[in-house]
């Protein structure tokens, strides 16, 4: 591994919601251990679940009277405002010490800060926290600019397998749901023509489509993000990714999976965000028992209420609630077969990472699409059918963990998951594509000190 002896400094700035703190966290330790300053910016209802200078990634944090608002509409222009009236001088006064700042990595959905960047004389990055062929889908699928027609037929995209309409983000067809969602997630392919970088957290052998990317722009693959001791274990510390924005119910899980059987447990969590509806809870609520299998299943406390009447004691022998799992931890236990997921990008990664099966059953943005390769293109899932009113009934629930769990398909999947496993170990140990993407970066950020030096 080169040597980075510059001062380095980068900034980088997440979107304040988990499941894109985890990977731009991750990847400021990927830096910070190549002997980069690192100081990550963000706001004082969000640092408070962040370990002060964890892992040495120094924190900026923006105070604020007023809490954040719930509507996730308002709250995007309060971030962003927030954000953009303080990023200036934070860049300033980091500009004045001893480490001057040369890159601001920022999260792929604040487009505005490349301007901002490059007004005040640095480079900028964007950092994707989706698939890599969410992006290019985007780019193409742009109302702006796009001359496909969508008509509900299959959609052909270079390098990107036959998309029917329910492999599609769901942005794409339900765009007036959540206007100001839809004009963010469009607005990121602003990045293609500005930033000097474009990070994707994923790695090459991935993604077909990263190849055809890269014909076009200048993206780096840099994951998967996943703590380091879960693939190449060289960052001893990097267990855990240490930002929980919700405290995990740790050594109940643990203990509850160490009396359980090698690949018995079903876990089932839909990530940070989604919400399902009262009839879908209550249908894979039962579906759970009805599949036989033990069952962990993270809910979080504002989605509690909707689980059926005694649910909890009925399961009790079945199955474990908790509010917010260790996933990390749990889908590296012996004990967990299968993961019943949502599909958010990270937890897909996380699967694929630790060698675990999937069930897949997508609610939102881009899940629909990942769901479509870890059952078609890797192979390492399959995706629950909904009812003609859209809900997945308890039979299907239970098949499908039937199918995964117990049935020769299951079979085929693991073996999927575990070559998998290795080559994304592969992709971020040394010499790997994302290890040597990191690298390149660092050596344009050195050549920038020698230069204004
Ligand atoms: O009980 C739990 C549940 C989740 N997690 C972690 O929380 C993160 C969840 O991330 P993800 O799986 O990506 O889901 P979301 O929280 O739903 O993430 C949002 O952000 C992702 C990245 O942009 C998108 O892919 C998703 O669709 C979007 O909903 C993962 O790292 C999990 O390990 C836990 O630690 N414990």
């Amino acid at each position: 591994m080169e040597e980075i002896t510059s001062k380095s400094h980068v900034l980088v700035l997440p979107f304040p919601v988990q499941g894109h703190i985890n990977p731009m966290v991750q990847f400021s330790k990927r830096l910070v251990s190549r002997g980069v300053k690192v100081t990550l910016i963000t706001i004082d209802s969000i640092s408070k679940s962040i370990p002060k200078d964890s892992n040495s990634i120094k924190i900026e944090s923006i105070p604020h009277d007023e809490s954040p608002p719930n509507s996730i509409d308002i709250f995007l222009e309060w971030f962003f405002t927030l954000i953009s009236n303080n990023l200036r001088e934070i860049v300033k006064k980091l500009s004045d010490s001893e480490y001057p700042v040369k890159v601001l990595v920022f999260d792929s959905v604040a487009t505005w800060a490349i301007d901002l960047a490059h007004e005040l004389g640095i480079k900028g990055a964007a950092f994707f926290t989706q698939s890599c062929s969410l992006s290019a889908i985007y780019y193409h699928l742009d109302p702006e600019i796009s001359k496909i027609t969508l008509d509900g037929s299959a959609v052909s995209l270079p390098s990107l397998p036959l998309l029917e309409k329910e492999d599609l983000p769901s942005f794409v067809y339900q765009s007036e749901s959540y206007p100001a969602l839809v004009r963010l997630v469009f607005s990121q392919n602003i990045n293609f023509k500005k930033a000097d970088w474009l990070f994707f957290n994923t790695f090459d052998v991935l993604e077909e489509v990263v190849d055809w990317m890269r014909t076009q722009y200048p993206i780096k693959t840099i994951g998967p993000t996943i703590p380091s001791m879960y693939l190449d274990k060289r960052l001893k510390d990097d267990k855990e990714y240490g930002s929980s924005l919700i405290k995990p119910n740790g050594e109940t899980c643990m203990k509850w999976l160490d009396l359980k059987e090698i690949g018995s447990v079903v876990y089932v969590s839909f990530g940070s965000l989604a919400s399902l509806g009262e009839k879908q809870m209550e249908e894979l609520a039962l579906g759970l028992i009805m599949s036989n299998s033990y069952f962990l299943w993270a809910v979080r406390d504002t989605e509690e209420n909707k689980l059926p009447n005694e649910f909890k004691s009925k399961a009790s022998e079945k199955g474990l609630i908790v509010n917010w799992s260790p996933q990390l931890d749990v889908l590296a236990h012996k004990s967990v077969g299968c993961f019943f997921t949502h599909c958010g990008w990270n937890s897909t990664l996380e699967a694929l990472s630790l060698g675990v099966p999937m069930v897949c059953m997508p609610q939102w943005t881009d899940q629909p699409t990942n769901a479509k390769f870890i059952s078609d293109v890797w192979r390492t899932g399959i995706r629950v059918k909904a009812g003609k009113d859209g809900v997945i009934t308890r039979e299907e629930v239970a098949s499908s963990i039937k199918e995964v769990m117990e049935e020769e398909k299951g079979v085929m999947l693991k073996e999927n998951a575990i070559k998998w496993k290795t080559l994304a170990k592969e992709a971020v140990d040394e010499g790997g594509s994302s290890d040597k993407n990191i690298e390149e970066f660092l050596s344009t950020c050195n050549a920038l000190d020698l230069v204004s030096d």
